[in-house]
């Protein structure tokens, strides 16, 4: 058996909604597990609809939130074992990288000072000119240098120019994991490829696995080796990027692709009911169900049982669509 580098055992999150007297709780990852290995690194991602989840279980696995249930492993260790857990090491291993560069970064303070902080705090470098020859290299990563960053403050890039900038500090640590919550979302039409594609570059490059967290359905496509579909909490397809998206096993990614397979749009508004949403998370039968066009009797009656292939593919149905297939 392979080592893991990242293990999402049952994880559970709710909130409470509803006010500080309410009873009512929303369960925000509803019993995610998925795994990614520690030897060839490979860039999974996370889709769904606004609302499914995905940032939630980010800032587990950043440790950001506490799961209420189930347990998260990163590199083998738990993170219940506070006695264990060195943030010093964590903050190595596992990077972010958030939606909109320009909040990631001070407007008072040139954008050179994060990377020398991160080069120079968490001993990267031992000395500036250590630090510059690393923060020089990683940036020309990114198509960016040290000569060009110079001096300049966050309101001197272009969002994209500002993005490549924080994948560079993100990358300075020599993470194994980047968690990338959207970083695509706030960036100019026209670059979001250019920054997806770096993460294809930089994962080999730098032996990093990135977790990449998309509503654009058609970037995953291009990148990503594996895709984890949430819906309403719950994971309901997971395995290999190219099975996925050409042979769909779930109702919902099925519609998923026909709703959008092009570069740079979001997918279809229409597909997300927030008036319903509360009511479907809360759902104790396929929370799919409502929406679907297959559903039968038993979708209605009762939550269909993780269904897992021999090449690890999963899928959360009770009829998947390619079971006579053999998947
Ligand atoms: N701190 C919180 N308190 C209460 N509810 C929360 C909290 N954080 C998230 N939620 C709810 O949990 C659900 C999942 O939210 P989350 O932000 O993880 O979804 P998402 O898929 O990342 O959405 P988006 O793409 O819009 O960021 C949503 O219904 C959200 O309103």
């Amino acid at each position: 058996m392979s080592e893991k580098l990242l293990e999402i055992k049952k994880a559970s999150k709710f909130f409470r909604i509803g006010g500080m007297l309410s009873k009512k709780k929303l369960t925000a990852v509803d019993d995610v597990s998925f795994d990614i290995d520690a030897g060839k690194p490979v860039i999974l991602s996370i889709v769904g609809e606004s609302g499914c989840g995905k940032s939630t279980l980010c800032k587990m696995i950043l440790r950001l939130h506490d799961p209420d249930q189930g347990d998260i492993v990163l590199n083998g260790r738990s993170y219940k074992d506070h006695k264990g857990y060195d943030p010093f090491r964590f903050r190595l291993d596992v990077q972010p990288i958030f939606q909109n560069p320009y909040e990631a970064f001070s407007m008072r303070k040139t954008v050179d000072t994060y990377l020398f902080n991160t080069a120079l705090r968490l001993k990267i470098a031992k000395s500036y000119k250590e630090a510059e020859k690393l923060v020089d290299e990683t940036l020309k990563s990114v198509g960016m240098s040290f000569e060009v960053i110079k001096g300049k403050y966050p309101a001197q890039f272009s969002g994209g120019e500002l993005q490549r900038v924080s994948i560079a500090r993100a990358l300075i640590t020599r993470p194994k994991l980047i968690i990338a919550d959207e970083p695509v979302a706030a960036i100019d039409a026209s670059m979001k490829m250019n920054i997806v594609n770096l993460f294809k570059e930089l994962k080999d490059k730098y032996n990093v696995s990135f977790i990449y967290v998309t509503h654009d359905l058609s970037t995953a496509y291009y990148v990503s080796d594996y895709i984890a579909t949430l819906y309403r909490g719950c994971l309901i397809e997971y395995g290999q990027a190219k099975e996925i998206m050409d042979d769909p096993s779930h109702p919902y990614t099925e519609l998923l692709m026909n709703a959008v397979p092009r570069v740079g749009e979001k997918w279809n508004q229409e597909l997300v009911m927030p008036d319903t949403e509360d009511k479907e998370y809360a759902i104790t039968y396929c929370k799919f169900a409502p929406r679907c066009p297959y559903a039968t009797e038993e979708c209605r009656k009762s939550r269909p049982e993780m269904k897992v292939a021999v090449n690890g593919r999963k899928v959360l149905c009770f009829h998947p669509l390619n079971e006579k297939e053999g998947s």
